[in-house]
């Protein structure tokens, strides 16, 4: 029986300021994956090791980089370790994939988060392994490291979210903690070997509630950061004094955006960090002078402003006069040589779906 669905997936901006590897936002720019899978259209001249034809739409980002081989596309790759998890090798023959990608990759929109989040939605529609959304983020919280990206694109709205403490049998198997990549035997070539399904809940998440009235704006410089890179840059211990300074504005935020009206006196100075954002101004000209002197008092309508994920997208949280910060912003990454575009986004509250035709 030939069968078709078609897997959604929102865009994110993980941390908001203070919430290193805990905040993340879905935001309204979708991954969508058009899959049909039937036996009898299976183009006999595709050379795909797993029967699997991936396509990318003309206007999708990295149309012209990304890898058409099952094995090595970062959402087949993962669907890839699902299915072989699940003693399933390979796509059915005849299966198909069209890919529209709105989100730039490696601006620090998880565009990598959408992309593991699709994979493992594909690798349970196509095995029909029937699995919630509780214990995809498992699947997908072995291939992505932090939760918060993740959380957010599975779950959709506003999240916090970390990882389970490991037991030491967990510890012992060979593929926790995996590096952020994935890599074979789990999802590259076929070893013959089923990978360990992995262990439940190791993610947990809550979803605050979010203020409607306040947008997202997101400047994206034209060049990329690499979440290795970026994450590459941070110590590895911080002072007691920059932790507590973080703790105290995290604990204040997640209320402080559910609120009405919203108060960009107790929201841009909750969205000041100190654990990642100081360290990665080295990778993002303009990083420091963008986040200091773009503020509520020089353009109303903002509440608060940060580096999204790893950068080097801004991040921008406004009830108001969008256009004007936007083009602030964008005129100080001028100043370094750097253009930029923008988007003016809502919350993608509803998360991952995937839809049956
Ligand atoms: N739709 C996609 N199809 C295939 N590969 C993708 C897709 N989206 C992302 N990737 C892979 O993920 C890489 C980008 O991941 P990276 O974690 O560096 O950045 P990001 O996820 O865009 O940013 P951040 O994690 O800071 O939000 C791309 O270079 C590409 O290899
Ligand atoms: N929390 C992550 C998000 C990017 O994937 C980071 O800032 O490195």
């Amino acid at each position: 029986m030939p069968r078709s669905f078609e897997i959604k997936v929102p865009a994110s901006s993980a941390n908001i300021g203070p919430g290193y590897d805990v905040l993340g936002i879905g935001l309204s720019l979708y991954l969508s994956l058009k899959v049909t899978i039937d036996p009898k259209t299976a183009d006999q001249s595709n050379k795909d090791p797993n029967n699997c034809l991936i396509e990318y739409t003309a206007d999708s980002e990295g149309y012209d980089s990304v890898p058409l081989q099952s094995d090595k596309n970062l959402i087949t790759k993962t669907a890839l370790y699902v299915l072989r998890c699940n003693d399933i090798r390979q796509f059915p023959t005849g299966t198909h994939i069209l890919i529209d990608n709105p989100i730039p990759l490696g601006r620090g929109l998880g565009s990598s988060g959408a992309a593991v989040v699709a994979g493992v939605m594909l690798g349970n529609e196509v095995g029909q392994l029937g699995f919630s959304k509780q214990r995809m983020l498992d699947f997908c919280l072995m291939i992505e490291r932090h939760p918060d990206n993740i959380t957010a694109a599975m779950m959709g709205g506003f999240v916090g979210s970390f990882l389970r403490d490991l037991t030491a049998q967990e510890m012992e198997r060979r593929e926790i903690p995996l590096s952020e990549v994935l890599d074979a035997p789990s999802g590259g070539e076929d070893t013959g070997l089923s990978p360990p399904l992995p262990p439940t809940d190791i993610g947990r998440h809550i979803k605050y509630n979010w203020n409607n009235k306040i947008k997202c704006i997101a400047i994206i410089p034209d060049f990329e950061v690499s979440t290795a890179d970026s994450r590459g840059v941070l110590p590895s211990a911080y002072t007691s004094k920059d932790l507590v300074f973080n703790l105290q504005r995290l604990a204040v935020l997640t209320t402080a955006l559910t609120q009405d009206p919203p108060n960009p006196d107790l929201i841009y100075p909750s969205m000041q960090d100190r654990v990642h954002q100081p360290y990665r101004k080295t990778l993002i000209p303009g990083l420091t002078e963008i986040l200091k002197s773009v503020t509520p008092k020089t353009h109303s309508g903002l509440l608060g402003i940060c580096l999204s994920g790893a950068g080097p997208t801004i991040l921008a949280v406004a009830t108001d006069n969008f256009e004007d910060i936007a083009q602030e912003i964008i005129n100080m990454f001028a100043k370094k040589n750097i253009t930029c575009r923008w988007k003016l986004l809502d919350l993608a509250y509803e998360g991952a779906t995937v839809e049956r035709s």
